[in-house]
């Protein structure tokens, strides 16, 4: 786990750091550049010119050591500064009066925008040191790159990005961000995704102790955290080691998302899955999804009863398709008021819940539920546009009501009432399509079924379904549908040298 701190904390830690280790802090910053580089090399080619564009903090001062370390490699580089070196940094003047002279170094001011050609756009413009909206020439610089029809990539920030809250105005539009250490809070707001573009977190040696001393219960999760939760299954594991699971949703026209669940909680690896949905779905369910065995509610159309027994499942998730019908909703408290088990609450269920108050209250802490922005924003009847106070709100509707809250999205947010909230690192844009809500239903209901706490379903379902996006994209692009990624949780699995 990477812990998350705001950029004032992280300006504080790298002192602390520096002062323990008696290191310079020029040395980190070669130690930055050097990371970066090792990540460049390892994705562009030498036969691509490289423009780096340098304010004169200290995120410039990475970007002329970059200039300096790729050089020396062999990469065409060109050097663009946007201020005075009497106005910058030790370090970044460090830096520059080592700057070999056959690297071409211009000031911003005097770049031909008619003859500007290159492949590959570096900003080191501004990092965490960003304290106001951008304006100026760093403005218009950040436009006119924005314009290029070449490969940006951001050093540590995206030049115009504030760290910890929503950009105000413009800032320049990468298609990577390499951070250093840890990422900043903001690279992981869904409205940032068109500036951060991929985030990369390239460690600069700052160990774990070193966090220890600054608050912060935000973390962004990393691929070990996720193997060291998962279980282990033997040879001699029985199907019933896998869990039972009932999947409850479904009505006339939406059977297909209760469909998409089973699938995906097959593919996650439980054993025996069970459906329940209205009468009209049977025949359906059963030509379609050879290996799930299917219950019917009393009424053909829509869910108007609960399952009888709810105690020979081992988990059940709700919601999926199921309509919002006042036959369903008592149907739905019916099912919250006598099963002990854990539950996902998903989907339909979620805008039930949103309009009752007397169904918030049969929220457990055995209990996940996993609202979409908009489904968030009717449960907690608030406007939740803006990401900082949508983050505080995800950590009071889960500590209000003792469950783990999965707020869905880019980079989703699972929250849990002891109060940590985990972003998790894995997702495509390929994964904003219908149905892949239900996927991730599906996911974590046969996590839970397989005997994994809440906060574990949570964390391992929505890596899984993240990375199992990421895969199918990688195929399929803008094409990914929902079945695509359902029949890539296995690979994920493989990618993780799990069996
Ligand atoms: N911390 C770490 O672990 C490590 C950090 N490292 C690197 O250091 C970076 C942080 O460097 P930094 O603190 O020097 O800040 P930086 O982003 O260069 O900008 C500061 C300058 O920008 C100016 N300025 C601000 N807003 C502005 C605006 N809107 N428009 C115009 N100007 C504006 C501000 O001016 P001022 O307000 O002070 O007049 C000041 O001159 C960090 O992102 C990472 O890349 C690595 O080397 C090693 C490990
Ligand atoms: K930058």
């Amino acid at each position: 786990m990477l812990k998350i701190l705001s950029a004032r904390q992280i300006k504080s830690l790298e002192e602390s750091y520096l002062e323990e280790k008696g290191i310079l802090s020029l040395e980190l910053m070669e130690t930055a550049a050097e990371a970066f580089c090792q990540w460049y090399m390892q994705n562009f080619s030498r036969r691509q010119d490289i423009a780096i564009f340098c304010g004169t903090g200290n995120n410039g001062g990475d970007g002329i050591a970059i200039a300096r370390l790729l050089s020396r490699q062999g990469y065409p580089v060109c050097v663009y500064t946007l201020g005075d070196a009497k106005d910058g940094t030790a370090d970044y003047n460090s830096n520059l009066n080592i700057l070999p002279t056959n690297i071409v170094n211009k000031p911003f001011s005097n770049i031909d925008w008619e003859r500007f050609r290159c492949h590959v756009i570096i900003d080191a413009m501004l990092g965490i040191g960003l304290n106001k909206p951008l304006e100026g020439k760093y403005l218009d610089a950040v436009k006119k790159l924005n314009s290029q029809k070449t490969m940006r990539i951001a050093v540590d920030m995206p030049t115009g990005l504030p760290s910890d809250k929503l950009v105000d105005g413009e800032a320049f539009q990468a298609h990577y961000t390499v951070t250093f250490q840890t990422p900043k809070l903001s690279a992981l707001f869904p409205e940032h995704a068109a500036y951060v573009g991929d985030l990369v977190v390239k460690d600069i040696g700052i160990d774990g102790k070193y966090f220890n001393g600054y608050e912060s219960s935000r973390y962004f999760v990393e691929e070990k955290d996720i193997l060291e939760r998962h279980k282990i299954f033997h040879k001699a594991s029985h199907k019933g080691d896998f869990g039972k699971v009932l999947l409850v949703g479904g009505s006339k026209g939406k059977l297909g998302a209760i469909m998409l669940s089973a699938k995906a909680a097959l593919r996650t690896g439980s054993g025996l899955i069970s459906t329940f949905v209205p009468g009209f779905g049977l025949p359906i369910m059963q030509s379609s999804i050879h290996e799930v065995m299917v219950e019917t509610c009393t009424g053909n159309d829509i869910l108007d009863s609960a399952p009888e027994n709810l105690d020979r499942f081992d988990t059940i998730a709700i919601g999926p398709g199921m309509g919002t019908d006042e036959k369903t909703a008592e149907a739905l408290k019916n099912i919250l008021e006598s099963y002990k088990g854990k539950m996902v609450i998903d989907a339909d269920a979620l805008n039930i819940i949103a309009k009752r108050k007397d169904l918030k209250e049969l929220i457990t802490s055995q209990m996940i539920l996993t609202p979409h922005l908009k489904e968030f924003e009717r449960m907690v009847g608030d406007d939740v546009k803006y990401p900082e106070g949508r983050i505080e709100k995800a950590l009071e509707f889960s500590q209000t009501y003792g469950c783990v809250l999965i707020l869905k999205g880019l980079h989703s947010l699972i929250t849990t009432p002891a109060g940590i909230q985990y972003f998790n690192p894995t997702g495509s844009q390929f994964l904003a399509t219908g149905g892949t809500g239900d996927v991730l239903t599906g996911v974590v209901a046969s996590y839970l079924g397989q005997g994994y706490s809440v906060e574990n379903a949570a964390l391992c379902g929505v890596y899984h379904h993240g990375l199992a996006g990421q895969l199918a994209g990688e195929d399929q692009r803008r094409g990914t549908i929902a079945s695509d990624v359902i029949e890539k949780i296995p690979e994920t699995y493989k990618n993780l040298g799990l069996s």
